[in-house]
């Protein structure tokens, strides 16, 4: 696609690190500016030569971008926008990459200027990791975006951002932002929530010594204290801001797992086994589907990137 003649990354995280070394690499931008709130985290993004030009300031970062790439914690993203709001050049394409999007949406929209473009996006694709080293050029490839536009949002400035994305190995969909929140709730918050609350227990277990956990860590509490290791803030706004689906979603896995326990209690062997056999066809599908590497790559990069 033809390049953009200015974009600006606002939050150089893990997801705006990857998007700027993504977006030198398939040259997608004339200039790349970067802001972000900390003055030492922008330190490092210069010393990493993520950009062309580096400001704390998200307004003179925004003035005169054609694409605008928020990619801050969800609970930041009002501030953030009503920060650049004065300086959004008409016509501009005013995103961003939170995991959720209805309260994203109801932060943002009321700053956004009439006559720009505003396209809410969600890359998913990530790792456990945060901060500039944490990103990396091809985070995206082969990777789903959701856009959840409103009703009416201009066509041309979607298909100009799906384009972006495409570019950077996307595959790239579009659904309601509520629905979008319902999805990511079962398939996204609940895992990392449920791996927060299983480690958070080993922790406590009396019985467990810490060295006991560590030692005989298999496979299976291994897998759940990647996603525990997960950005804090990041989890803690996730949360906040998909209350009403993740509670939904809680409270039909809290249901599900009294009958598991059941089952367990009562030597209900042909309910555990049916359960076990379904669910190993779910992965059988999803490795099928050829979205296997994506769990696989995840595991790899958590192991080999530095925090
Ligand atoms: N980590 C992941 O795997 C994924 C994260 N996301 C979403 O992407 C967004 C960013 O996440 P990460 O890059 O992982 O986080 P990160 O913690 O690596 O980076 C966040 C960045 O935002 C900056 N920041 C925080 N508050 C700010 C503010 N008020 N103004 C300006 N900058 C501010 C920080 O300095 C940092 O540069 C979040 O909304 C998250 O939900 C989406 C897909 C995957
Ligand atoms: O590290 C993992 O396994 C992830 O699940 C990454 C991730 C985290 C948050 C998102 O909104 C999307 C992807």
């Amino acid at each position: 696609m033809k390049p953009f003649e200015r974009v600006t990354l606002i939050g150089i995280g893990l997801i705006g690190s990857s998007l700027a070394r993504d977006i030198r690499a398939h040259g997608l931008a004339k200039e790349i500016v970067v802001s972000t709130r900390s003055p030492e985290t922008l330190r490092r993004a210069e010393e990493l030569g993520l950009g062309d030009r580096y400001t704390t300031s998200a307004a003179d970062a925004a003035r005169g971008a054609d694409l605008v790439i928020v990619s801050v914690p969800v609970g930041a993203s009002g501030t953030v926008a009503e920060q650049i709001a004065p300086s959004l050049k008409q016509g501009a394409i005013l995103t961003d990459v939170g995991s959720t999007k209805a309260s994203v949406i109801a932060q943002m929209t009321p700053h956004v200027p009439e006559g720009v473009h505003f396209i809410p996006g969600h890359p998913i694709a990530g790792t456990e990791h945060s901060g500039p080293d944490a990103g990396f050029a091809g985070l995206f490839a082969g990777r789903w975006c959701i856009l959840t536009p409103a009703e009416g949002a201009d066509e041309q400035a979607i298909e100009s951002l799906a384009s972006f994305w495409r570019t950077l190995g996307s595959k790239v969909d579009r659904m309601t932002p509520e629905h979008h929140d319902k999805v990511l709730a079962i398939v996204s918050h609940l895992p990392h929530i449920i791996a927060y609350n299983i480690v958070g227990t080993a922790d406590d277990l009396e019985t467990v010594t810490e060295s006991e956990v560590i030692q005989y860590s298999a496979s299976g509490f291994r897998d759940f204290t990647r996603l525990a290791a997960s950005d804090p803030t990041m989890w803690r706004d996730v949360c906040l801001h998909n209350r009403d689906a993740i509670l939904e979603m809680l409270a039909r896995f809290s249901e599900d797992l009294a009958y598991l326990q059941r089952a367990i209690r009562w030597g209900e062997g042909d309910k555990l086994f049916e359960l076990f056999a379904r669910t190993r066809a779910v992965r059988r599908s999803i490795i099928e589907a050829g979205q296997d590497v994506e769990a696989a790559d995840f595991g790899r990069h958590g192991l080999s990137k530095k925090n």
